[in-house]
């Protein structure tokens, strides 16, 4: 990707260090910083960006109000489309600036029909075990209120959250249509899980088996369960 600003001069050299920066290449725009953007007031407001109702849904219930500036800066470029690279300070909510766009376009295009089983749509690498958890952790909830159906391989933390709240569950937007046996848990529109070092080698078949939309793992791990599996192999 370059990072040419518009008067013909490298981004890197010309810029100061400034705490959030997105450059991105998209065919919509011409490669520029986006730092050089004048975002419009109005941004600020999670609905300036028309997410899927169930992620609006999430972020009111969860009193995030409005986008930290890095997801503001993102945002209207990834749900796009766009290539990105962000940076900022850490537990500046970089995690959403990525994870939002990845779950509001699944959620939109629904799961795929006609397939036993999942195929993989989204793959997320971190660095060590704890980043993946956290990041797992944190996309489930960004995906999952009281009013919708709860993933069945989030971790522990937030799968207690969501049974307290799964108390007074309605039907969402977003859950499948389903001919479910009354009282069973139709599958979620869109799963999420990370496979890390450490999980027994059962849970992490169940989820191979059955199929997984976004997928996070440490590229030690991925490289490994690759190696054991073709059809994950290929997806990815
Ligand atoms: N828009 C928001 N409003 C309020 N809180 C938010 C918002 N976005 C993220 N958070 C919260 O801020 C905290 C840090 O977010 P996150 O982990 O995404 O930061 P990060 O930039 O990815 O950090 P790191 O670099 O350490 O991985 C989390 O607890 C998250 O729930």
């Amino acid at each position: 990707m370059e990072d040419i600003d518009s008067e013909g001069n490298d981004a890197f050299d010309n810029e100061p260090v400034e705490t959030e920066q997105v450059h991105f290449d998209c065919n919509y725009v011409p490669h520029r910083l986006l730092d050089s953007l004048s975002l419009p007031y109005s941004r600020t407001r999670w609905h300036s960006f028309a997410l899927h109702p169930q992620l609006l849904g999430s972020l009111s219930q969860n009193k995030f109000s409005s986008p930290t500036p890095i997801q503001e800066k993102s945002l209207p470029l990834a749900l796009k489309g766009c290539d990105i690279v962000g940076v900022a300070q850490m537990g500046s909510g970089k995690t959403l600036a990525y994870g939002l766009p990845i779950l509001h376009r699944l959620l939109h295009d629904g799961r795929p029909k006609k397939k036993s089983k999942r195929p993989l749509r989204a793959l997320i690498l971190a660095p060590t075990r704890e980043l993946a958890l956290q990041v797992s952790s944190h996309l489930n909830m960004a995906l999952n209120s009281s009013s919708t159906n709860i993933n069945e391989e989030e971790d522990e933390c937030s799968l207690k959250k969501n049974k307290r709240k799964g108390k007074d569950k309605e039907v969402s937007e977003a859950e499948e249509p389903t001919s479910q046996p009354p009282g069973k848990k139709p599958p979620p529109v869109v799963s999420i899980a990370a496979i890390v070092g450490g999980m027994s080698a059962q849970k992490q078949r169940r989820i191979l088996n059955r199929g997984v939309d976004v997928l996070i793992a440490t590229p030690g791990h991925l490289w490994d369960i690759m190696q054991e599996d073709d059809i994950l192999a290929k997806e990815i």
